[in-house]
């Protein structure tokens, strides 16, 4: 079966009622190919059905893994109707920052998958200029930013615009000890206090029970803290309050977003395997990369609104599969590497190789079908017909070079179509890790850069205690690393050097360019 045709009419998955449907008929596979995927098949739903029944599916934390089940019964919780009732009050100025002024913006600190969904989610449902818009114009609902990272360019570029007795603080960490939020969090409390209000009271907490943001934020008197469940991974958290309460303190209808990922976790088990989305999905992934992640995955939404899908996939995808050892402890090394921005734009950058250079690849394409306005162009098309076209011709110009594609198209983008998206992405990789034999839901491989981090960082303390012990030194960074007792740590000792000369006036450096090195002088 290689015409064209009969291939979209056999491998294209349609929900009607939903106007959501994915093609798979780009991707090179055949029966036969799918044939021999039953026993995975088999497999992923039958552990499929034990993630959902509660097994525990993250042995190496000993964790369950219940971000499909937990969003069935969320909506009708105690948790749910409090964050409601929290964001309500907020909106309305019940619940108000120290002075008494209403809280007119948000700043979300968190990273990974504390941060991920919800800036997805913002962009996707507000849009690029939320933040623009004038009070009534939103409702009363507050503007949002966020800090995802331990940068202090990016916290200076929101002291410039933050009013702070009119913005709440929301932190989240499920595990509460990331160092970057942690960081944030310390700088705000500085910041507030240097202004004579107190932090706490313009602080809301999302994090397990018992952590020591939980502790730090009761023990200070946050407005409110909000549990999150162990069983739930950050990069899998946008359905659970990690995605609720941000959503619910800028009007995005979250009852909908969860709603269209139930109905997607419906699909999803379905059991004949041709018929269900994700398990056809992750087929695609295990065939084109041979199992081995061979073939980046691309992805391209042709929708602005949907340009941080690709980051918030690269974390999905590369943190849950990218694995050096298999459930049976075998040296692997799997993984899938994921990149993409946006179509239309796209054809201008980087897919001039998609169609000329590496053939490494398959490209995802997620079309928005409903224009957002009618703007016409000519007599016969408007700017959307124009994306609709640039979409087709780039797919048709790959599939005539070999090239392999899926393409999902979407109704419009609202809070259910991105709740039906996400859950998709969701099921295929728990699918995927079934096919290749590995933890989806565990991330080792972090740990290595926080332990190699805290080594630098104790490295420097030493290095400016030994250095005032010293009253001052003066050298290339080998000189100065044997003065303090460090030979074999010259290069990261250089590095800090470096870092202290650009930031500290007792530090200085020149180049010496006999030695070839930097020559510094710490007073
Ligand atoms: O929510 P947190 O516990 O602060 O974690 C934030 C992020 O950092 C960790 O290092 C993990 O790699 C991510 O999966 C996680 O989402």
């Amino acid at each position: 079966m290689n015409n064209w045709i009969e291939r979209n009419r056999a491998y294209t998955l349609v929900d009607a009622a939903d106007n959501f449907s994915i093609a798979f008929a780009g991707m090179k596979f055949t029966d036969a190919d799918l044939d021999k995927l039953a026993p995975k098949f088999e497999r992923a739903a039958r552990e499929m059905a034990r993630l959902e029944a509660g097994a525990v599916k993250n042995p190496d934390e000993n964790r369950k893994v219940t971000h499909f089940s937990d969003r069935i019964e969320y909506p009708k919780s105690a948790l749910f109707a409090s964050v409601e009732e929290f964001a309500e009050k907020v909106r309305t100025g019940k619940i108000t920052g120290e002075t008494g002024r209403k809280f007119d913006a948000v700043v979300v600190n968190g990273i990974g998958g504390s941060a991920l969904g919800p800036q997805l989610m913002q962009f996707a449902i507000n849009g690029p200029y939320w933040n623009e818009k004038s009070d009534a114009q939103r409702n009363g609902y507050l503007k949002i930013y966020f800090l995802d990272n331990t940068d202090s360019a990016e916290f200076a570029d929101l002291l410039e615009v933050m009013d702070p007795a009119a913005t709440l603080h929301l932190v989240i960490s499920k595990s509460g000890g990331t160092q970057e939020t942690k960081n944030n969090m310390i700088s705000m409390e500085k910041f507030y206090a240097e202004k004579g209000l107190s932090f706490a009271k313009h602080a809301a907490a999302i994090t397990m029970k018992g952590s020591e943001l939980d502790k730090h934020a009761h023990e200070t008197g946050f407005l409110a803290v909000f549990e999150m469940a162990e069983s739930i991974g950050g990069r899998t958290s946008e359905t659970s309050i990690v995605g609720h309460l941000p959503a619910a303190l800028t009007g995005v209808d979250f009852k909908a977003f969860l709603e269209g990922a139930c109905k997607m976790d419906e699909w999803t088990r379905t059991a004949d395997p041709r018929k269900n989305p994700a398990m056809m999905l992750a087929a695609m992934w295990y065939i084109a990369g041979n199992g081995r992640g061979d073939r980046n995955m691309v992805i391209v939404p042709y929708s602005d609104r949907l340009i941080l899908l690709s980051r918030y996939m690269q974390q999905l995808v590369m943190e849950s599969l990218g694995k050096a050892l298999d459930l049976d402890g075998k040296e692997v090394h799997q993984g899938l590497n994921v990149f993409g921005n946006k179509g239309g734009t796209d054809a201008h950058a980087f897919i001039q190789q998609l169609n000329d250079g590496r053939d490494d690849f398959f490209a995802t394409f997620i079309e928005v079908m409903k224009d957002a306005k009618r703007l016409p162009i000519t007599d016969a098309n408007t700017m959307g017909n124009y994306l609709h076209g640039f979409l087709e011709g780039l797919s048709a110009a790959l599939r005539g070079k070999g090239r392999q594609i899926i393409t999902i198209r979407i109704p419009e983008v609202n809070e259910r179509t991105l709740g039906m998206v996400i859950a998709l992405y969701e099921r295929a990789v728990a699918v995927y890790a079934e096919f290749i034999n590995i933890n989806a839901f565990h991330q080792p491989g972090v740990q290595a850069y926080k332990l190699a981090a805290k080594g630098i960082l104790t490295l420097r303390e030493t290095l400016m205690k030994k250095i005032a012990e010293l009253k001052g030194v003066s050298g290339t960074a080998e000189e100065i690393a044997a003065k303090v007792g460090e030979p074999d740590q010259a290069v990261e000792i250089g590095g800090l050097l470096d870092k202290a000369a650009a930031n500290c006036p007792h530090v200085t450096r020149e180049f010496c360019t006999m030695a070839n090195a930097w020559y510094y002088t710490v007073k």
